[in-house]
C-alpha cells in the first residue's frame, strides 16, 4: 500500500486517482476547482465516464480515496505524487505548461520528506528535467530528496477505467531508476508489459503514439476520399488492409476524423517541437491538413445535396467527439455546426451526453430531447458521433419526419443500400457515393 497524492481530477486524474485506490492505495485526489471538489465530495461526477462514479464511491466508502483542495492535506506523508493537470494548446500550438508549473511549485513550498513527482500530464520532450528545475529554484537553498518520473497515460475517454486496469503497456522514465521501479511497483498487479527508459525517451514514447493513431486515421481517410471519386468502399477497404497482420484493423475506421482533448493538441505540440528543434514535420503538417478538410468535406456533400445551405434546416446526431463521453474538445460536430451557421443554415442537434456543454458553447443550437425531434421537419440528417442509441433507429419514421430524405453518414454507421432502398438520399464517408455536380 502506497500514499499517493493525484493533482488534477479531470479525466486522466480522476481516473488515475480512483483505479489506484481500487488496487489498494491510499489516494487523495487534489483540485483547484473548488466545484468540481465539492461535487466529488458529494458523489457527483464532474465528468461522463462509464463505471466512474461507482469505483469513486466505493473506494471513498473503503477509506481509500479522499479529495481536497488543499495542498498540505493532499501532500501529507505523499511519497508519490501524480501531476494529471491539464496541458492545452499555446498560440503557437506548443504545450502550455503554467499548471505543471504551478502543481509542481506547490509540491516544492509544502513537502520536505523524500517523494517522487511523476508526471502523467502529456508534456514536451525535457519537461521532465524542466520540472525537476523548477522544483529546484523554488526551494532556494532548502534541501528536498526528490525525483521526477515520467509516466505518460495512455487511456482513452469512454473506456478509460478498463484501459487503465488493462493496459497494453505501462511507459516510465527517470534518470533515476530506482525511482522508475517504485513507480512500477503501483502498476504490478496488472500484469502488463513496463518499459523503463530515460525520462525524454518516457514522454517521446507518448506523442509518437498518438501521432501515429492519428496519422492511421488521416491515412484511411485519405484513402477513403480516393475511394469516393473511384467507385470503392473505404469500409471494405479497410477490412482487407486490417487482416494483414503487419497492419492491424484498429484505427482505420473512415468519417469526419479525430477529434478529441488529445490528438489535435498532440499532434499540434510534437509539430511545434519538430519545427523549434529545426525538423520540418512533413508528415505532421499532411496529417493535420487531412483531417481539417475531412469536416469541411460533409458541407460540400450537403452543398451540392441540397443546391445551397442559407435557410436550410439540419439536423446533427452526437455532439461529444467520440461516444461514450461528454466531452466536446475539438469534437468533429462543433466544427461542422460552425461552418453550417456560418452559410446560414439553422442547425438542431441531440446527443445522449453532451447537451450541457453544447448548451453553453453554442447559443443559437436548437437542442432536441431525441434523434425524432432533431429529424423532425429537416433538409438534411449528418451523423457526426457513432453512439449505440443511433445504431438502430427506426427509420420509416425518419423519413415521414424529414423535410427532405438526405442522409450523411459522417461514421459509416448505417447500412446505405438499406437506407437508399427506404427512400433516402444515403452518403457515407469514403464509400464511392458520386453526389452531382
Ligand atoms: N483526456 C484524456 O483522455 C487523456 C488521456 C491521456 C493523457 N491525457 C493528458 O493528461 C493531462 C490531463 O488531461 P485531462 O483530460 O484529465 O484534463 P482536464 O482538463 O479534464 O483536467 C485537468 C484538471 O486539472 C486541474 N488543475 C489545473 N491546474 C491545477 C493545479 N495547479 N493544481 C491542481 N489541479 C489543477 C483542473 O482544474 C482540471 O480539473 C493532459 O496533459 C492530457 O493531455 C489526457
Ligand atoms: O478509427 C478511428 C478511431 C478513432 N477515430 C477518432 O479519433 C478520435 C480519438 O479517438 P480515441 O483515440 O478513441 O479517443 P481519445 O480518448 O482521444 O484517446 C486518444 O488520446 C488519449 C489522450 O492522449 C490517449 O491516451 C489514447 O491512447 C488515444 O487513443 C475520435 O474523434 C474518434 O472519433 C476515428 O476517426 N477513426
Amino acid at each position: 500500500m502506497t500514499k499517493i497524492c493525484v493533482i488534477g481530477t479531470g479525466y486522466v486524474g480522476l481516473v488515475t486517482g480512483s483505479c489506484f485506490a481500487d488496487l489498494g492505495n491510499t489516494v487523495a485526489c487534489l483540485d483547484v476547482d473548488d466545484t468540481r471538489i465539492s461535487k466529488l465530495k458529494n458523489g457527483v461526477m464532474p465528468i461522463y465516464e462509464p463505471g466512474l462514479e461507482q469505483l469513486v464511491s466505493q473506494n471513498v466508502r473503503a477509506g481509500r480515496l479522499s479529495f481536497t483542495t488543499e495542498y498540505s492535506e493532499a501532500l501529507k506523508e505523499t511519497e508519490i505524487a501524480f501531476i494529471a493537470v491539464g496541458t492545452p494548446s499555446g498560440s503557437d500550438g506548443e504545450a502550455d505548461l503554467q499548471y505543471v508549473r504551478s502543481a509542481a511549485e506547490s509540491i516544492a513550498d509544502l513537502v520536505d520528506d523524500p517523494i517522487i513527482i511523476v508526471n502523467k500530464s502529456t508534456v514536451p520532450v525535457g519537461t521532465g528535467d524542466w520540472v525537476a528545475d523548477v522544483v529546484r529554484k523554488r526551494r532556494g537553498g532548502k534541501a528536498l530528496e526528490f525525483h521526477v518520473v515520467s509516466n505518460p497515460e495512455f487511456l482513452r475517454e469512454g473506456s478509460a477505467i478498463n484501459d487503465f486496469m488493462n493496459p497494453d503497456r505501462v511507459v516510465l522514465g527517470s534518470t533515476e531508476r530506482e525511482a522508475a521501479n517504485k513507480v512500477a511497483q503501483l502498476y504490478l498487479t496488472l500484469r502488463c508489459p513496463i518499459v523503463i527508459t530515460d525520462l525524454r525517451t518516457a514522454e517521446m514514447i507518448k506523442y509518437a503514439s498518438n501521432a501515429f493513431l492519428a496519422t492511421r486515421i488521416s491515412f484511411i481517410n485519405e484513402i477513403g476520399n480516393i475511394c469516393e471519386e473511384l467507385g470503392a468502399d473505404v469500409c471494405e477497404v479497410a477490412r482487407g488492409m486490417g487482416l494483414d497482420k503487419r497492419i492491424g484493423p484498429s484505427f482505420l475506421d473512415a468519417g469526419l476524423g479525430w477529434g478529441g482533448s488529445c490528438f489535435p493538441k498532440d499532434v499540434k505540440a510534437l509539430a511545434h517541437m519538430a519545427v523549434l528543434h529545426g525538423t520540418q514535420p512533413q508528415l505532421l503538417q499532411a496529417v493535420m491538413e487531412i483531417n481539417r478538410n475531412q469536416r469541411r468535406r460533409v458541407i460540400v456533400k450537403l452543398r451540392k445535396a441540397l443546391g445551397g445551405l442559407n435557410d436550410r434546416e439540419i439536423g446533427i446526431l452526437g455532439l461529444a467527439f467520440k461516444p461514450n463521453t461528454d466531452d466536446m474538445r475539438e469534437a468533429p460536430a462543433v466544427e461542422v455546426i460552425h461552418l453550417l451557421q456560418n452559410e446560414g443554415a439553422h442547425v438542431k442537434a441531440y446527443d445522449p451526453q453532451a447537451m450541457e456543454n453544447a448548451g453553453q458553447m453554442f447559443p443559437r443550437l436548437t437542442l432536441c430531447s431525441n434523434p425524432y425531434e432533431v429529424a423532425d421537419g429537416v433538409d438534411a440528417l449528418v451523423l457526426t458521433t457513432e453512439w449505440n442509441e443511433f445504431k438502430q433507429l427506426d427509420f420509416d419514421r425518419i423519413r415521414g419526419l424529414m423535410r427532405q430524405p438526405v442522409i450523411i453518414d459522417g461514421r459509416n454507421l448505417w447500412d446505405g443500400e438499406r437506407l437508399r432502398a427506404q427512400g433516402f438520399n444515403y452518403y457515407g464517408i469514403g464509400r464511392g457515393n458520386h453526389l452531382p455536380d
